[in-house]
């Protein structure tokens, strides 16, 4: 397992755009406009916060990881909406693993 799924992901999104909404889940959400998306993403982060109290107290384990991943990809969705790639996530995250701790990190993220 690697990060190309997400490449690989990304590219499918990006080639739904101007599509028939008739013909596809993607298309269909960006014809309906950024609104839609952005509810879709705030829709999956309430269910991924809901999952993970549920698996606190005994629920199955997988209904998290199912959440996240819908999350996860209305996220894609977003960000190809402004013509960003999940690349530019992967390219973020590696820059702040390169960082040498916590400090660093925040003095540099600060406004
Ligand atoms: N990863 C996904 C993916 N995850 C979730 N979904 C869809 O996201 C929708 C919303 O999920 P919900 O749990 O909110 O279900 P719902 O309440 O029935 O949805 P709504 O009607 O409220 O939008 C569902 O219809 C899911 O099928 C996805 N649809 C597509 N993909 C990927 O996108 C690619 C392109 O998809 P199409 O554009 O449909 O060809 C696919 O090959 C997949 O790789």
């Amino acid at each position: 397992m690697s990060d190309d799924i997400l490449r690989r992901v990304g590219a499918v999104i990006d080639s739904r755009k101007g599509a028939d909404p008739g013909t596809s889940y993607v298309a269909k959400l960006f014809d309906k406009g950024l609104d839609s998306i952005l509810k879709k993403v705030g829709e999956e982060a309430t269910e991924t916060v809901m999952a993970a109290k549920d698996v606190q107290t005994g629920g199955d384990p997988h209904k998290l990881v199912y959440e996240v991943a819908d999350l996860w990809f209305h996220s894609l969705v977003a960000l190809a909406h402004f013509g960003l790639k999940p690349e530019d996530v992967l390219a973020e995250l590696a820059r702040r693993e390169g960082l040498s701790g916590l400090a660093e990190f925040a003095s540099r993220t600060q406004d």
